[in-house]
């Protein structure tokens, strides 16, 4: 039996990348949420710059005041620059290191916006998202996509912050000492912008292949971690050890291409730039000699000269960590941007107090609309019955229930409650009107009263004892030495999977719904500890719509109508008495299981 819509298929590991400037925009829009601090910190690099900007012409003064003769020394005049140069630089790093503190708390707040965001939209997705994607991918886009946007928001983007300011305050500084030494810089510096936009466009997809391969990653260890007693039960670790080592072979090639790639720009960048030095030293040499620059204004030339190109160096540096974080953030946007579970129709109402009847007209429904499940299924319940759904394997009995609770619409055909179409009632008070026990039990990690209680919070002990004590795990939990605050987490041995299933119907006895889907609800719990919970499941289903899926027929016999199922129509319906003695494919089934 499977979860509704529990079908998992791997997800396309090759998305297309979409365009730096679209990513570049929505991370923009959540800077601009923080516009104050952002104001802030970009007048405190600024400033710290702009300070540091006038160490090199301090520098050069004090060289100047030197002077070219021997033993003529203006020391008062040297001490006095280059006490400025000391006071200035002071300042500079501390403004520098106020500026750092404030970019890495602008990060930490953007971070968890989209941390926030990624994970409130993952609850307004559609079930079909998460039917063909895999857990490990998606959990890897919030935790380590999101971990690289953090990082290379608080470093990356400081730097280069900081870099542009420094780039163009020296180079109004050497356009100011001396305009034909810049010439220099109409060679180099065109040539490492295109070489850095060459090997930018190239790394970009590299950086997308390699987080889109370690997501397939962290889907092929969430899957073997999940199933690690069936890999063990089957001996299946060399399998899946080796499928593990090809997709992480498959990742660390991907990283290894990107990441040769990526470094491979700084090297290349920094060797242009260290060729404008060379040219500035015999250009800058020629002109002193013709006296048309001081050996101060040279010197303070070729510092703010490696100034200048220090930065665009380090932005071909950081160019392939900001690639990777590019990568990321688009995943992580990708996952924003889906479609979540459409809108409520326009006028759908709240469902209210509903008595309980469920109507599917002639409904046809496929996952896939080109191969339907159900085709032309219809069904009634009135309120209060208990309709029993049966059938072989894949017939399409979770697929009802996926409908009912509309986590599918269907394609044609409509689904009553109370004689109102389920599409004209908002989806969040529909799904309150079912109480819904799986046969996949879910329990999260808190204490067993808090599982108990998980759709009902508010419930006092008393009232989640009352329902343990109905679901006969009472005595169990007494059993355990923390009781009912005994922590349930991933130690799955404590509990036995029939446990788990009495806890998630003592969870199902504290609602009170008007409506009750069992699908495979007793499936883990021996035919004995079934039969004890009879009672308490005709009292949970007493004054109840019930819909049961049990592959145990013994459990449904006193349904008021049992829908026999086969290739996603009923082909039989009626009650046990009447349905055997017609001896068709309800007869078979029961005759199969008693005989
Ligand atoms: N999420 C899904 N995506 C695509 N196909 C699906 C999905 N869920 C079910 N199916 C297909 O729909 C058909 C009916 O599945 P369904 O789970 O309703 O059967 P079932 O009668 O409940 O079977 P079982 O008794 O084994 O649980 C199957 O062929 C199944 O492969």
């Amino acid at each position: 039996m499977q979860t509704p819509g529990g079908h998992r298929r791997p997800s396309g590991s090759q998305e297309r990348p979409r365009d730096t400037r679209y990513t570049l925009r929505r991370l923009w829009g959540y800077l601009c949420r923080h516009r104050w601090m952002l104001l802030a910190a970009a007048a405190l690099a600024l400033a710290s710059n702009l300070l540091a900007l006038l160490g090199p012409m301090l520098s050069g003064l004090a060289i100047d005041a030197i002077g070219t003769v021997p033993g003529q020394v203006d020391f008062p005049r040297v001490f006095f620059y280059a006490g400025w140069m000391l006071a200035f630089y002071l300042l500079s790093a501390l403004l520098g290191y106020l500026f750092s503190l404030l970019m890495i708390r602008l990060s930490q707040r953007v971070v968890r916006q989209m941390r926030g965001d990624l994970f409130s939209h993952l609850m307004d997705l559609p079930v079909r998202y998460f039917d063909s994607h895999q857990t490990g991918d998606i959990v890897s886009r919030i935790s380590y996509d999101i971990d690289t946007v953090n990082t290379s928001l608080s470093s990356d983007l400081l730097q280069i912050g900081t870099s542009a300011i420094t780039v163009v305050g020296s180079f109004g500084m050497m356009l100011a000492i001396s305009p034909a030494l810049l010439a220099v810089f109409a060679v180099t510096v065109p040539l490492s912008i295109l070489w850095t936009r060459y090997m930018t466009r190239k790394v970009r997809p590299l950086f997308s292949r390699r987080s889109a391969e370690l997501g397939a990653l962290g889907g092929l260890s969430e899957e073997a971690v999940s199933g690690l007693r069936t890999v063990k039960a089957y001996s299946g670790e060399e399998a899946v050890t080796a499928r593990f080592d090809a997709q992480d072979k498959r990742a660390l090639d991907a990283q290894y291409a990107a990441d040769y790639y990526g470094t491979m720009t700084g090297p290349s960048v920094n060797f242009i730039n260290n060729l404008s030095l060379t040219l500035v030293s015999v250009l800058g040499a020629t002109l002193f000699l013709f006296g048309k620059i001081t050996l101060g204004n040279l010197s303070s030339f070729v510092l703010y000269s490696r100034k200048f190109s220090g930065p665009i160096n380090e932005i071909a540096n950081i160019a392939s960590d900001l690639q990777s974080a590019f990568a990321a953030a688009e995943r992580v946007f990708r996952l924003i941007d889906e479609l979540p579970e459409p809108a409520d129709a326009p006028d759908a109402l709240p469902a209210g107090a509903v008595r309980g009847e469920v109507e599917l007209d002639r409904v046809s429904f496929g996952y896939d609309p080109t191969a339907p499940v159900l085709k032309d299924f219809s069904l009634r319940a009135p309120p209060g019955s208990l309709v029993a759904i049966v059938g072989p394997t894949g017939a399409g009995k979770t697929t009802v229930i996926n409908l009912l609770m509309r986590f599918y619409d269907p394609q044609s055909g409509e689904i009553r409650l109370d004689g109102r179409e389920t599409r004209r009632i908002t989806r969040d008070s529909l799904r309150r009107c079912y109480t819904l026990v799986l046969q996949d039990t879910w329990l999260f990690s808190g204490t067993i009263a808090e599982n108990i209680a998980y759709a009902r919070p508010d419930a006092t002990r008393e009232e989640v004892v009352a329902a343990a004590k109905a679901a006969h795990i009472h005595r169990f939990i007494s059993q355990l030495p923390q009781g009912y605050d005994t922590p349930l987490t991933g130690d799955e041995a404590a509990i036995s999977r029939g446990q788990k299933q009495m806890l998630t119907i003592a969870r199902a006895m504290l609602l009170q719904s008007n409506m009750l889907i069992l699908d495979e609800a007793t499936s883990n719990v021996d035919t004995r500890t079934e039969r004890r919970i009879q009672g308490a499941m005709r009292q949970l289903m007493e004054g109840r719509t019930c819909f049961v899926i049990a592959h145990r027929l013994s459990t449904i016999q006193n349904a008021d109508v049992i829908l026999v199922v086969k290739d996603g129509r009923v082909v039989e319906q009626g009650d046990h008495a009447s349905l055997l003695q017609r001896g068709g494919a309800y007869a078979e089934l029961y005759w199969a299981q008693f005989q």
